[in-house]
This record gives structure tokens, C-alpha cells and sequence, in this order.
């Protein structure tokens, strides 16, 4: 029997360290933008409703998934206690889906690597549309949420 799936919304809420005087910088990718918009949302609500203010929370968009590596470094020049990468990769006819996914994992390892900032993968690496949907709002839950839930709990690891 395969173990049941994580729901991406789904934590602990009493665990979570209050937000409200931490900044926190987003860069979405408008690739697949039905997807990464309701990533962003998710994430967005998230951090509100633990405290962030509005007014900490800002918010870039790159044109693909790629350039959320140069996206999330420039970010770091805005002061913030952590930031979300978010992206949707679909696999096409092509290796290029490879390609993309490799860079991107690395090039946000390597801004966790080089710098203080926190820099939380929040990136859909699918087969397909339907695996996208059901992890942005749908039957898996919002990775916005959880990547909005661990960028809190790295921003509080930042400053211990
Ligand atoms: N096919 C997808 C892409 N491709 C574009 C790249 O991310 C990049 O913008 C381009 O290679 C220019 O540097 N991006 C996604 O985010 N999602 C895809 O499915
Ligand atoms: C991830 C991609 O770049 C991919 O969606 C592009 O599609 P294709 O591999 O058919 O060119």
C-alpha cells in the first residue's frame, strides 16, 4: 500500500513563530501564470494571516522559471528576512523541461549557499497541467502555503 500524500496545505499552526515584524520578498514566474498566481495567492494569505504586514511583502514577477535565480538574488537587496520562488514547470516534447528544472533547483541552492537570505523552492516541476492544478489550490493542497510556512520558520532560524 503506497503512503497517503502529504497535503501541501495541511500544518501545524501552533508551531509556527509570529511573522509580523518579519519582510519577506516573492519573485513569480509568469510561466503558467493560472498556476503560479494561485501559488502566489496561497503564499500571500499565508503570511498574513500569521502576522506579516502588507506592507512587508514584496512582491516581483520574472518571465519564467529560469530567471527566478537572478530574480531571488536582486530581492535580497530589499532587506527582507527570506524569500519565495515561485514557479510551475511542465514537461513539454522536449528535454528543455530538464534543463530548466536542474538550474533552477541549483541556482536557488546556490543563493542559500552564497548569501543570508533564505531562499524557499516553491517551484512545480510536473508531468502535466492536472499535477500543476492539483498542487496549486487542488486536491493536494497550495505549495504556496507551505512554501509561505517554511519561509516563516527560516526567517526565525535567520535570527536565533
Ligand atoms: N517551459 C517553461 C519555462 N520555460 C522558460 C524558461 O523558464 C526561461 O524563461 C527561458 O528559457 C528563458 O530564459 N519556464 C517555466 O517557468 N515553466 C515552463 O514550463
Ligand atoms: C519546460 C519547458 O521549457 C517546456 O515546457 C517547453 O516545451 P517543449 O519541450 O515542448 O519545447
Amino acid at each position: 500500500m503506497t503512503a497517503k500524500k502529504q497535503n501541501l496545505s495541511d500544518y501545524d499552526k501552533n508551531t509556527i513563530p509570529n511573522a509580523k515584524d518579519f519582510r519577506f520578498g516573492i519573485v513569480v514566474s509568469e510561466w503558467n501564470n493560472n498556476i503560479t498566481d494561485n501559488l502566489h495567492k496561497g503564499a500571500l494569505d499565508t503570511l498574513v494571516g500569521h502576522g506579516v504586514l502588507a506592507e512587508n511583502i514584496i512582491s516581483w514577477h520574472v518571465p519564467g522559471s529560469y530567471e527566478l535565480i537572478y530574480g531571488s538574488k536582486k530581492m535580497q537587496d530589499q532587506k527582507v528576512d527570506a524569500v519565495i520562488a515561485i514557479g510551475c514547470v511542465i514537461q513539454g516534447e522536449t528535454k528543455h523541461f530538464d534543463f530548466v528544472c536542474e538550474a533552477v533547483s541549483l541556482g536557488i541552492k546556490d543563493l542559500n549557499v552564497l548569501h543570508d537570505t533564505p531562499v524557499i523552492f516553491c517551484v512545480l516541476t510536473d508531468n502535466n497541467m492536472q499535477q500543476s492544478i492539483d498542487r496549486s489550490g487542488g486536491k493536494h493542497g497550495n505549495k504556496g502555503v507551505e512554501a509561505a510556512v517554511v519561509a516563516i520558520k527560516m526567517a526565525a532560524l535567520r535570527q536565533a
